[in-house]
């Protein structure tokens, strides 16, 4: 096991300053103090070569989770080991096995152009001539920004830069890699080039941590999903798991030769239970909701086709963004 986190627990305390003359007169002989509670006893093991993605809705967690995971902030209580390492306890030593990207934050120096800053980084990691040479021609070709090499970072485009702060994140070789939003703002072909790169890297075993917003990036990258809501993990499972979270249920586009599952006064009478009328595009075209646990697919299929005579089908998962909802709402 490479990282393994038990009873994570991170409470920020506040203090409560007020809003009116008075108020803050008062804060100065007595505050209020509030207590956030945003990681609540957090157990969780990830393996070498685990491509991992945390998701969340704003405030979960993730950003506090990721901050501990890097050695950038220590818990209030509970332990982690990465590598055999606690990150903030051991920085020099843990910092050279990991790396990080993130999305809103560059590592590359502004002013001057990408190669200069990653001769800073084989510096600061200490390697050797060579095996920078071969890693860095690699990188570049892999990413295909040669051309940029010599330009100065500020003049680099969006896709451009954070190519390069890939380079820069991977130059020591890490074996563990904490991305936080490493798509944000990129156009799909930029983020096709990222994600290809992400996933070539963890095929030779390098062991990605991914914190996103982008549920493109979790069903193209993720083998296993973590969704943290009010600092506690409420899914750990695959993607197509994630999918089955609410029971097995497709949607069907059903295009019909006659009215389908019309109106009548008591309501949608035709409908038989475990299906649900999503949306109607036409008196003839339906969008439906099928619970397969309840009435199978292929029993529907043949209902709609002889009661009205079905001209076409399209049945799909429920879309993704469905089950993250629902499971951002729970309380
Ligand atoms: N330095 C801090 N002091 C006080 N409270 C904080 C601090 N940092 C974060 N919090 C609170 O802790 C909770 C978790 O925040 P965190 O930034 O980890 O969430 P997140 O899941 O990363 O959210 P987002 O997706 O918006 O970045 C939030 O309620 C936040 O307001």
């Amino acid at each position: 096991m490479q990282i393994d986190i038990q009873g994570l627990t991170k409470t920020y305390t506040t203090w409560n300053r007020g809003s009116t003359f008075s108020e803050v007169l008062k804060s100065l002989v007595r505050r209020e103090k509030t207590d956030v509670h945003a990681l609540k006893g957090i157990d969780l093991s990830i393996d070498s070569g685990e491509l991992v993605g945390f998701l969340g809705p704003n405030g979960a967690g993730k950003s506090t989770m990721l901050k501990i995971l890097t050695g950038v902030l220590y818990p209030t209580a509970g332990s982690v080991s990465v590598m055999g390492v606690c990150p903030w306890k051991d920085r020099k030593k843990y910092v050279a096995g990991i790396g990080a990207v993130f999305g809103q934050k560059s590592q590359l120096v502004w002013d001057i152009p990408p190669a200069d800053s990653f001769m800073m980084n084989q510096a600061i990691y200490r390697i050797p001539d060579a095996r920078f040479r071969r890693t860095m021609d690699r990188l570049v070709d892999m990413l295909s920004v040669r051309d940029q090499m010599k330009q100065p970072t500020r003049n680099l485009s969006l896709g451009e830069r954070m190519k390069c702060e890939f380079i820069m994140a991977m130059l020591h070789e890490p074996r563990i890699v904490f991305l936080d939003e490493p798509t944000i703002g990129l156009d799909v072909i930029a983020k096709d080039k990222i994600r290809a790169f992400i996933q070539e890297m963890n095929r030779d075993g390098v062991t990605f941590i991914l914190t996103t917003h982008d549920l493109d990036d979790v069903e193209r990258l993720a083998q296993r999903v973590i969704v943290i809501n009010h600092g506690s993990i409420v899914f750990d499972d695959g993607i197509s798991a994630l999918r089955q979270h609410f029971g097995a249920k497709k949607i069907i586009t059903a295009s019909c030769a006659a009215p389908c599952f019309v109106s009548t006064e008591d309501g949608v009478s035709a409908l038989p239970s475990g299906v649900s009328l999503l949306s109607r595009l036409s008196e003839s075209d339906v969008v439906l909701e099928c619970d397969t646990s309840v009435m199978d697919l292929p029993s529907l299929i043949r209902l709609v086709s002889e009661t009205f005579g079905l001209r076409d089908l399209v049945v799909e998962d429920i879309p993704i963004e469905t089950v993250i909802k629902e499971l951002y709402a729970k309380e």
